[in-house]
């Protein structure tokens, strides 16, 4: 596993909670001609705020670089082909930036779209232009389609690890 010290777990109804807040925010901006949801992480926050912006078109930008939270290298496994070129009027979501590597390739792909998370580290802080929660770089955001309830020891004893 890579060195993240603090765990971060987040429910369902949190994220629920959070895409709306999202959705809010981008709502100040006007309408919206569609929403590009980064693939897998950045699918049910893009469901949330299409949902709640009364967007129906949505397309999919898919890019994967981690495996389990280690880094690897980014692969574009498949770009957005519904948004205009540049992407302008258009919402992309993803469910965080941590160092802004997937970002910055979703900029590069679609330059003048608007950049939308629920999470940001603050190295991917500069590279996205709406979130709702920041967190430490040393923290492990537990999303709940990666986790199940089970047993922890203390945080005092193990950091919030699972024993
Ligand atoms: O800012 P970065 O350092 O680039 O990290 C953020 C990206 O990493 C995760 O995707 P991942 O590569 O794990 O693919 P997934 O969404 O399919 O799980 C997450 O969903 C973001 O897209
Ligand atoms: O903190 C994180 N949690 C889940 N997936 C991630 N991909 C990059 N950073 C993270
Ligand atoms: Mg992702």
């Amino acid at each position: 596993m890579g060195d993240h010290r603090k765990n971060f777990p987040v429910s369902w109804e949190e994220l629920h909670r959070d895409g709306k807040a999202l959705a809010w925010r981008l709502l100040e901006h006007g309408r919206w001609d569609g929403v590009v949801a980064i693939t897998r992480g950045g699918m049910v926050p893009a469901a949330v705020v299409a949902r709640e912006l009364e967007i129906r078109v949505i397309d999919t930008l898919c890019l994967a670089s981690y495996v389990d939270d280690r880094q690897g290298e980014l692969e574009v496994l498949k770009t957005a082909s519904a948004a205009s070129t540049d992407g302008s009027g258009w919402v992309i979501v993803d469910d965080l930036v941590d160092t802004g590597a997937t970002a910055d390739k979703a900029r590069e792909l679609l330059p003048k779209a608007h950049l939308a998370t629920i999470f940001a580290k603050p190295l991917g802080r500069p590279t996205v232009d709406t979130f709702i929660t920041e967190v430490s770089q040393d923290t492990w955001i537990l999303f709940p389609w990666d986790t199940e309830p089970q047993a922890v020891a203390p945080i005092a004893r193990t950091g919030g690890r699972p024993r």
